[in-house]
């Protein structure tokens, strides 16, 4: 099978580049040696297996064309970046045999033809980015792919409508620069209209000309939609009555054999069944108590041994009713109320996350051993080969991304509260890295909503641990040593975050680029937040803790500095708080 990969990869290359001698270069990328083991250029290979993970050939000069076929040999990839180079063709059908794809990227190229759509079977599909080809024909409908985040096709040919998208879903959308028309699609106000500026045929309300009445509107669309998810919703429902009727059956033939070990009382086992109406954010969702999977540890619930778990009973949080609070980069969250115990724990699911049963147990009893104030417990976890569930206490105050971007608009946090957000985040990430450099393991998810606020509003940082790191600004530094930098750049666009109140990423807009662009213009003052400047924070403060932000966010991941380093200047800068209002008469 190795072999076979091989082979196919290096019929991929010589169709990429039919005129490169890679030899001369050094790519490997030949039959006489081995993708993983001799380091082809552009590959990464999963750890510990000599399987691809990701193909990364970006800026390359390569000028030939995209063979699926081959390409999709390699059954494992979840990464093919080839932005920037002269890569010419179609995209064939057959890219969707590359099943575990998350990421394509393929802007700045000379693709023509349709996009095929097969491309709506990529079911793990979360970034795709084809802007600036020569792409033409219709978009194809991808709003079954429910994890999409990014959806870029500026800057080509295509036409016809914009079919559906889950735009409360995605982080960035561009259609601008096509030939699309028809009625533009609601946002919901996630994008605005950048998003679909010079399309001459789209009309709309975000767009300078409306739509004639006779258009047929985006509410008919809505409405195919929603029947579309009844039918949907009543197949699931039927196939979860199924489900019950069979485990309710097996349920019956096991319990003669029941062991009542009461070592067993905090780990038990769980069969989990979930239903949610996908035509509204709020869903439904029990999990089903079953003592079943007696001889597979890795399918089982384990609550680990913290406080809040005293004299809570498993089985009301399995059958307690809970509610989809949002679905993220990595699965969905979930809300579930303990009637009893009247107490609310956040269920994290996380999709799609190439781990074994032991590792992630591993893993996650790692991270619960090293405890510090600010990172939230996990208080149970459970793990099956299609999914991964976390259990945590949940926060009614809600993260700093809601804090700072919410309705209050950061109005409620003022300048002291930002810099002791800063300095205790950064503690605890630092004894975080400290303690688990050795395993490898970072946070890998680092942002304002994975910091939530306690009853006491004191800073926790959620969901340590619960990714690789698949940071976009970074990717091509995803490896492991790398992991550690990955999140300190992630902690510099919290620290501009709370410096300027702007959102990190919003409809093209970067706060990385930005805040790198208003310093080289001198204009230093203006990227801090109006409501820190009225409120009379401290100037030299906010350029000091400025500084730091940019040396977490330099592109050169060696030349950040590491965590313990950034708390010893957060701190100083605090210092000089307490050092100047001692020194005020
Ligand atoms: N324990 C918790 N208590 C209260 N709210 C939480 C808790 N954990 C997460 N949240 C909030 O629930 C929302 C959804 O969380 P989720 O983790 O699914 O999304 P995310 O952080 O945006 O994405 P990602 O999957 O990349 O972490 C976020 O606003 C988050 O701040």
């Amino acid at each position: 099978e190795t072999i076979k990969v091989r082979d196919a990869l290096v019929q991929f290359m010589s169709k990429l580049s039919p005129l490169h001698d890679q030899n001369e270069s050094n790519w490997g990328w030949n039959k006489t040696s081995d993708p993983c083991k001799d380091n082809w250029k552009g590959i990464t290979c999963h750890n510990n297996s000599p399987t691809i993970k990701k193909i990364v050939l970006e800026e390359l000069n390569l000028t030939g064309q995209l063979d699926a076929i081959s390409l999709c040999t390699a059954k494992s990839l979840t990464v093919l970046s080839l932005n920037s180079n002269n890569i010419m063709g179609t995209i064939s059908e057959d890219i969707s045999k590359c099943s575990k794809l998350t990421h394509i990227y393929l802007h700045t190229n000379n693709f023509s033809g349709n996009l095929p759509n097969s491309l709506s079977k990529l079911s793990n599909l979360k970034r795709l980015d084809v802007s600036k080809n020569r792409f033409s024909g219709a978009i194809p409908d991808m709003s079954r792919i429910s994890g999409l985040l990014t959806f870029l096709a500026e800057n080509n040919n295509f036409n016809g409508g914009i079919p559906n998208f889950d735009f409360s879903n995605l982080e960035t959308f561009n259609v601008s620069n096509n030939n699309l028309s028809g009625p533009a699609p609601d946002f919901g106000g996630r994008f605005n209209e950048t998003s679909l500026l010079n399309n001459p045929g789209l009309c709309g309300n975000l767009l300078s000309n409306s739509c004639p009445l006779s258009t047929p509107s985006a509410k008919n669309r809505d409405s195919f939609n929603k029947n579309y998810f009844i039918y949907s919703g009543y197949a699931a429902i039927g196939f979860i009555i199924l489900c019950l009727l069979a485990f309710l059956l097996i349920q019956k033939g096991k319990s003669k054999q029941k062991n009542n070990d009461p070592k067993e009382e905090f780990k038990k086992e769980a069969s989990i069944s979930t239903t949610s109406s996908e035509t509204k954010k709020r869903s439904e969702f029990s999990i089903t108590s079953a003592e079943s999977a007696k001889g597979s540890p890795s399918s089982s619930l384990v609550v680990l041994s913290s406080a809040v778990v005293n004299g809570l009973r498993f089985e009301d949080l399995l059958r307690s009713p809970a509610e989809l609070i949002g679905r993220g980069k990595n699965g969905s969250l979930y809300k579930v109320m303990m009637m009893k115990e009247k107490l609310n724990v956040a269920v994290k699911r996380i999709r799609d996350w190439e781990i074994t049963g032991d590792g992630f147990k591993k893993r996650m009893q790692r991270i619960d051993e090293v405890k510090h104030v600010n990172v939230m417990n996990i208080v149970a976890f459970y793990c099956s080969k299609q999914e991964k569930l976390l259990v945590y206490e949940f926060q009614e105050n809600g993260s700093l991304f809601k804090l700072l971007h919410g309705s209050q608009n950061g109005q409620s946090l003022e300048w002291e509260s930002r810099l002791n957000v800063a300095a205790k985040i950064s503690a605890a990430l630092s004894f975080m890295h400290e303690n688990l450099q050795a395993d490898g393991i970072a946070h890998g998810n680092l942002k304002s909503s994975n910091i939530l606020f306690s009853k006491q509003m004191d800073p926790c940082l959620s969901e340590y641990g619960l990714a690789e790191v698949e940071n976009d600004q970074d990717r091509s530094f995803l490896d492991q040593k790398n992991a550690f930098k990955s999140d300190v750049y992630s902690f510099g666009l919290i620290l501009l975050e709370l410096l300027t109140g702007k959102l990190v990423q919003n409809n093209g807009f970067d706060i990385a680029n930005w805040v790198n662009s208003a310093i080289r213009e001198e204009w230093t003052v203006e990227v801090f937040d109006k409501g820190l400047v009225s409120e009379g924070a401290n100037e030299e403060q906010m350029v000091n803790l400025l500084h730091v932000a940019l040396k977490c966010i330099n592109s050169s991941p060696e030349a950040r500095p590491n965590m313990r380093e950034i708390v010893g200047m957060i701190n100083s800068i605090k210092d000089y708080e307490v050092k100047s209002s001692n020194s005020d008469p």
